[in-house]
This record gives structure tokens, sequence and C-alpha cells, in this order.
């Protein structure tokens, strides 16, 4: 993707035009506060011009004199701006450092927001919103802070505005120079923000392969790793890799993460040649006696204070670079939009109380060449238990994220109690069910966390959290633990504790009952129990058709002694369900069913 035109322009504009948004009331001060800052040292530089220009008259007429009046009277006017100045100042610095935090704040909110927002999973892996999200997920990391972006606008727009009356205060001396200085600043402050956001982005795009470095010596110090390494001997490869990777790196950051000499010169040259020329011009007006001598005061304080004005040093790097994911987050933001479908038809309550429906489903992966459905037939009966089967890449994971709503059916659709989930609410269908992927997640929060994230709502009922854990059998695991449901689960925190494969599988087993109890209707289970052995996973699944009977459960195991315990089992193969009936039946039927099983069956008995 090309990268926008004024890229740099729009994203420090973005910046600017989400502040009232945050809050008009602090934008209002910052706006007051930015033209105080830059008003109140002006008074002083003219009131001190105008001091200095005073003071041999009213020296010489003497005090009580109408000169010395005035000489007072200026000096009362700057004492009291600068004493104004040191306040506003202050309001200023804290306004604007809340003002920033509250925009952080508020993208990160858009940001989560918006890729929460669709339905599915499918945009996770759309390569468009994946570079939106390679530069939004720098948000808040090292220098890329756009609450330091607003500090340091709040910082440069007083400066800016100072040095705008400075070059106004210069054209009553001569307009050309007065112009110059008006131009140059701003031109100069573009031409740096552009040079800072290159660099800025040469760093994150970057970022993909420093954290790949930072991996590499994470690997060596953290705990999970630490066997295969020593088992492996790794050490000295992971540390050769690190140190050969960090040097590309540096080497990298030394050649393209600085300013490029062409813009330093331009920079520096505009305002040397610019200095000069006002300089010189003043020396021969005053030699000339063309100006008096309060007036060159007064220009000389001007040009001096033009220099309080600098577009290239860290504050102006910090508006760039904290600048540069707001309109990545802003475009996620306006991209990532619900799926322009209204529900169109109501779920009945309970549902699904008569059966869910594959017809002619056809599905491939977004970007993928090859479909993994075909028109693919399937019905489940509610309130039955189905087990799907079939060698890897079959289809079977891939069968139950379309019924939990992750992807949608490329052709066909799957109905519920006749109802067509494509026009169903989906939050309404996801609260019916209750899902345990493969590679579920091992959240590092507590064990009550872990249980209960399946019904947040009954996060507070430790009696029912009890009832989902006995049948798991881990009711006695988690009492032995050091704050028995409140340790949480990572030995990363104090007090805090890892658990085996399979325990972990137990409590996610946990929460999908924990779930059920929250109501949902429709169970699914892809290979649950895949860390526990044979028997363990076996017994495992009888308690769950005990508990879950009456509601309608799916599950995908390679392990027989667990499928056949289901009412009905269906074989997968190339998208298509190639056998269906119960254990007896398929048996009976010889097929792939009845080879895999019995081969299975004569392993074990081995
Ligand atoms: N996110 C994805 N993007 C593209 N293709 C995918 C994705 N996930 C799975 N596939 C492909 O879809 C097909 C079906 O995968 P699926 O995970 O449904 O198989 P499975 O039967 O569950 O296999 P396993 O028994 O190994 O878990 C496979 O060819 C797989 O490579």
């Amino acid at each position: 993707m090309a990268p926008p035109r004024f890229e740099t322009g729009r994203a420090v504009l973005a910046v600017v035009r989400l502040l009232p948004r945050i809050s008009r009331p602090r934008t209002a001060l910052l706006v007051t506060t930015v033209v105080l800052t830059a008003a109140l040292p002006l008074v002083t530089t003219v009131s001190t011009g105008l001091l200095i220009g005073t003071v041999p008259e009213a020296a010489a007429d003497g005090s009580g004199s109408a000169a010395a009046d005035r000489a007072y009277l200026l000096l009362a006017v700057g004492a009291a701006a600068l004493l104004a100045a040191r306040l506003v100042f202050n309001v200023h610095r804290a306004n604007a450092h809340i003002l920033g935090r509250e925009l952080e704040l508020f993208l990160q909110n858009r940001l989560v927001g918006a890729v929460a927002r669709p339905i599915g999973t499918a945009h996770l892996e759309d390569d468009d919103v994946l570079a939106l999200l390679r530069v939004a997920r720098q948000l808040g990391a090292d220098f890329i802070r756009p609450e330091r972006a607003v500090q340091g606008l709040s910082a440069i727009a007083p400066q800016f505005l100072e040095a705008a009356g400075a070059a106004i205060v210069l054209s009553f001396f001569n307009i050309w120079i007065g112009l110059a200085w008006l131009v140059a600043w701003p031109a100069v402050f573009l031409l740096m923000q552009a040079e800072y956001n290159r660099v800025g982005k040469t760093a994150y795009l970057r970022s993909t392969e420093m954290r790949e470095t930072e991996y590499l010596r994470d690997l060596a110090i953290t705990a999970e790793p630490a066997k295969e390494l020593r088992v492996w001997g790794l050490m000295d490869w992971i540390l050769g890799r690190y140190d050969r990777q960090w040097a590309e790196r540096m080497d990298y950051s030394d050649r393209h993460q600085r300013i490029r000499v062409r813009a330093a010169v331009i920079v520096i040259g505009t305002l040397l040649a610019l200095t000069t020329a006002t300089t010189l011009t003043l020396v021969n007006a005053g030699l000339a006696g063309l100006v008096g001598f309060g007036a060159l005061g007064v220009y000389m304080v001007a040009l001096t204070g033009m220099f309080n004005f600098s577009a290239f040093d860290d504050v102006a790097a910090f508006v760039a670079f904290g600048s540069l994911p707001v309109p990545a987050i802003l475009a996620l933001d306006a991209e990532l939009t619900p799926a322009a479908r209204p529900a169109t038809a109501a779920l009945p309550a309970g549902a699904p109380t008569e059966a869910i429906r594959f017809e002619g489903v056809g599905f491939a992966y977004p970007g993928a060449e090859r479909s993994v459905f075909e028109g693919l037939d399937l019905t489940v009966e509610a309130g039955t238990s189905l087990a799907v089967v079939g060698h890897n890449g079959a289809g079977k994971t891939s069968l139950v994220k379309l019924l939990s709503g992750l992807y949608e059916p490329t052709s066909g659709r799957i109905t519920v109690d006749g109802v067509d989930l494509a026009e169903a609410d989906p939050a309404v269908w996801r609260t019916s069910l209750s899902a345990l992927f493969q590679d579920f997640t091992r959240y590092q929060l507590s064990v009550r966390d872990n249980i209960t994230l399946g019904a947040p709502h009954l996060a507070d009922d430790t009696d029912r959290i009890w009832k989902a854990c006995e049948p798991m059998g881990i009711r006695e695991l988690i009492e032995s633990l050091p704050d028995g449901l409140d340790t949480v689960l990572s030995s990363e925190y104090d007090g805090g504790t890892d658990l085996s494969g399979g325990q972990w599988q137990r409590i996610a087993l946990a929460r999908a009952l924990f779930a059920v109890q929250g109501g949902a209707k429709v169970l699914i289970l892809d290979e649950p129990a895949a860390a526990l052995d044979v028997r363990a996973e076996a017994e495992l699944y009888e308690q769950f058709l005990d508990i879950t009977a009456g509601l309608t459960t799916i599950v995908i195991s390679h392990r027989f002694s667990t499928v056949r315990r289901a009412d009905r089992i269906v074989v997968l193969d190339g998208g298509l369900v190639v056998e269906d009936g119960a254990h007896d039946d398929l048996m009976a039927l010889g097929g792939r069913y009845a080879e895999a099983f019995t081969l299975q069956a004569s392993r074990l008995a081995r």
C-alpha cells in the first residue's frame, strides 16, 4: 500500500481534530492557554524593548518626569506579563497532559472496539486489516504515544504563535523579512515532521523483526522453553543468533533511522541565511540612522524570540511519532463495521428445540483457494449428542467454527429450528452456545475467572463454580492451591501457579460447563481432552453426557472410546459426511469408522 499523500500532516491533523471530541472544555482551555502562553512573552518582549528606548530619556529627565513614569509602567507591564506567563504555563501543561491521556484511552477503546465489532474472526486474516493493525498495535509502545503528541503540540503551538508574533513585529521593520520568517518556520516544521514520520515508521515497520530478536532473548530467559533448550543444548545457538540479529538491526537503524543530510542542510541553511539577512539589514538600518535605538532593541529581541520555536528537537519528534498510529486506528474504526445486515428473524426461546441443519453449506477461508465444504448437508437433532470424526484437515473444526458464527458459509445456510443463522441476531445465538476449542485460552487470571468467563454474569456464584468443577474432578486441586479459587494461574505472579496440560483442560471444560449453567443450550467440544489419558477422557465425556442430558452436544475427538458414547457419529471426508449413524450401526457397516475403531481398539488392547 502506497503511503497517502501528506501523511504526516494528516496524522497530526487527526490528533488535533480528535481533541474536541475528547473534551470540548479542555480543548477550549488549551486553545486559550496556547494564545496566552504565546502572547504574554510578546508583551514582555515589546515592553522590554520600549523600556530600553525610554531609559535614556527617563535618566535625562529624572524621576517624576513623564518619561520616568512611562519607564515604570513598562517595567510593571513586563513583570506582570512574566508572572502571568508562569501561571498560565502550568495550567497549560497540566491540561495538555490530561487531554493527551484521555486521547490515548479513547484510541485504545476505539481500537479494541473496532477489532471486536465484526461478528466473526475473518477480518483478523484480512491483509489490509492486518496492515493497519500492525501500525495500530504500536499504540502506547515506547515512543508511539499520542499523549506525547498532544503534549508536544501544546508546547509547540505557543512557540509557533510567539515566532509568528515576532515575525509580525519584524515586518514593521521590513515586510519581506517578516513574511520570510512567517513562511520559513511552518515549512521547516513540516519538513522535519515528514523526516520524523519516516524515522518513526522505519522503526515500527522493523519492530516485527525486533520482536523476533527479543523473542530469541525471551526464549533463553523464560521457564517454558527452558527444558527443550537445555536438553538440546540450544543456548549457544540462541545467543549466537540473537547477537547476529541484534547487530543487523542496529546497523539498519544507524543507516536509516536518522534525519537525512539533505533535510538537515535545507533546514539549517534556510535558518542561517534568514538570520544573517535579518541581522545585517538591521545593523545597516541602525548605522544609517533609519531605525531608532528603541525600535532596534525591539527588533533584536524579536529576532531572538524567533528561536524559542524549534522544529527539530525531541518535542517535535514526539509529535510525529505519537501521531503515527492515529490514522490507522481511525481507519480500522471506520472499516470494521458489523456485517451490515439487521437481524430479520428471531430465534425461538430455548432454541434449538428441533434441529440444527447445515443445508448445502459451502465454505472457503478468506483468501484460501481450496474450499473446505462444497454442499455439506447435516442435521443435528436437538437434545442429542453428536460426535464428528475424520482425518486431520477433514473440516471438523471448520464445521464448529461455522456453527459458532466465527465464519459465515460462502454458500448454503445453517438453520436453527428453521431460522437461518444469517438472519438471526448473532449475539442471541452466542448466548445459546458454549464452545471449547482445541486451542482454548489459558487465561493468566484467577481460577475463578478462568471458569466464570463462560458466563461472567454468574461470576459471584461460588456454588455454581464448584458444580462446574466437581464433574471435572478439580475441586480438590483448586482447594489445595494457595488462594483456592482466587489463585492466579500463572507462575509469573506472586502466589500464582501453573497447571499441567490435563489440569488446564479440566479447567477449560469446567468453563464450558459453567456456560451451560449460564443458559447455553448447545455445547461444542473440539478435542476437549486431548491432554488426558484415554480412560480419563472417556470418563470425562461420560460425565459430560450425564450432566448435559437434554442439551445438544457436538464433540470432536480422535479417540474412539470417547466417540462411541455419542448418540450419533458422523464421519467427515472431503468436506462431506461419508458415514452417519450410531456406533453399532457404523461398526455393522464395516466402513472407515469400523476400520479406524478396530485399529485403535486393537492397539489399545496390545
Ligand atoms: N484459518 C485458516 N485459514 C485457511 N485455511 C484453514 C484455516 N483453518 C483451517 N484451514 C484449512 O481448512 C481445512 C480444514 O481444517 P480444520 O481445522 O477444519 O480440520 P480438522 O478436521 O479440524 O483437522 P484436525 O483433526 O487436524 O484438527 C484444512 O485444509 C486446513 O488447512
